[in-house]
């Protein structure tokens, strides 16, 4: 069984954590909440580091953790590397220092992980003979990143790495972190409050809402879910859609994406044509048309049918699930006056309008 399963709980006064779940070895599975909702004690737990978490681990078979009254494994046994958000370098070691120690104390494991392949895969050759207090913020978490692989872990437990980072330094590092899983075999569990770097990141994901699991599976699939709470704690309602590159037109800085036959223009992205991307379309970024507008600015009229429609009479907006083809799904945030005035109702064919403009910059492979 490559999977990790677990089913845990512990009490903090003010606060439990009940939680079970079974994680595919492989890729990252991103665990995403608000503040305070458990994610840092769920994997704490996981390490072995909350001695009065109850409930069992089990990591590809092998017990970790049992029931009450058994012995759990010690945190040095598991073979998990846990990235912190702060880097926790050694001040007094240089670059290559810090990376060597990792490596000297994890001699004894069986892991195909070395130094070299370390340094190439997260470009930290220039940075080998600096003195760590002289990096950048984002140059430090890359070769935090580095020690704790060079501890040649079985599972990597990422606790927010990037939180101390600004957008730009988060955008230079995450594509070195997107690529760990596939260059060293090594799954992830990367904890996160920043819905774009989930979407961006993961494979899955496990939405936890004080202390409790509210939902799990595959990022697309949580994303489109209309039942999840989302003002607020930025979970900004939206989905995730992959699609494949078909062609760009740098004169009007826009690329052309098919989406199972319907097409998106989003603004350039880097990516080879035919290669696939994953953007993320927020709810509010979405309109609805009862017949094809002409005339329009907007760029993006993909032809849809309305799946849900979920309106509280307390509020003022609207959201609705829709359907794209191929069983892919669209949402749309509009005002529940429209959907009364445009007499809307799951099953009618309509037409979701998307601006261009407001695609996350994607520029990424998708997993
Ligand atoms: N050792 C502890 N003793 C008492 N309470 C604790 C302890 N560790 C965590 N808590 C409480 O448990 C709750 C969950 O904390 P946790 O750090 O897991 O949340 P989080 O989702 O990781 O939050 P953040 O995104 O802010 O890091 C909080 O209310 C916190 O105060």
């Amino acid at each position: 069984m490559n999977t990790l399963a677990f089913d845990l709980g512990i009490a903090f006064p003010g606060f439990t954590l009940d939680v079970a779940h079974e994680i595919p070895l492989h890729g990252i599975t991103a665990l995403f909440g608000p503040s305070g909702c458990g994610k840092s004690t769920l994997l704490r737990i996981l390490a072995g580091l909350e001695r009065q978490a109850m409930g069992r681990i089990d990591f590809a078979g092998e017990t970790w953790q049992s029931g009450p009254g058994a012995k759990a494994m010690p945190t040095h046994k598991r073979g998990a590397g846990y990235v912190f958000q702060d880097a926790r370098l050694f001040p007094h070691l240089d670059v290559a220092g810090n990376l060597h120690f990792a490596e000297r104390r994890s001699r004894h494991v069986s892991s195909g992980i070395d130094f070299d392949q370390v340094v190439s895969a997260l470009d930290l050759a220039p940075l080998l003979g600096r003195r760590v207090t002289s990096l950048s913020g984002g140059e430090r978490q890359r070769v935090a990143i580095g020690r704790t692989l060079l501890t040649r872990p079985r599972l990597l437990l990422m606790d927010e790495p990037l939180a101390a980072l600004d957008l730009k330094r988060k955008a230079e590092i995450l594509p070195y972190i997107e690529r760990l899983p596939v260059v060293f075999g090594v799954p992830a569990i990367y904890v996160s409050h920043d819905i774009d770097e989930v979407t961006r990141l993961a494979h899955r994901m496990m939405v936890l809402r004080d202390g409790r699991l509210l939902a799990a599976g595959p990022v697309e699939d949580v994303l489109e879910r209309l039942d999840l709470p989302a003002n607020g704690e930025r979970f900004e309602p939206g989905v995730a859609l992959t699609a494949r590159i078909v062609s760009h037109d740098p004169h009007y800085q826009l690329s052309q994406l098919d989406l199972d036959g319907q097409h998106l223009s989003v603004p350039l992205v880097s990516g080879p044509i035919g290669s696939r991307l994953r953007l993320r379309i927020k709810a509010r970024d979405v309109s609805i048309a009862t017949r094809r507008p002409q005339d329009i600015s907007i760029r993006n009229i993909l032809a849809a049918r309305i799946v849900e429609i979920v309106a509280p009479v307390e509020a003022a907006q609207a959201d609705l699930l829709l359907e794209i083809g191929n069983g892919r799904h669209l949402r749309a945030r509009i005002t529940r006056a429209s959907v009364h005035e445009l007499g809307l109702a799951p099953g009618f064919g309509v037409f979701a309008l998307v601006k261009s403009v407001t695609f996350d910059a994607p520029g990424f492979e998708a997993p």
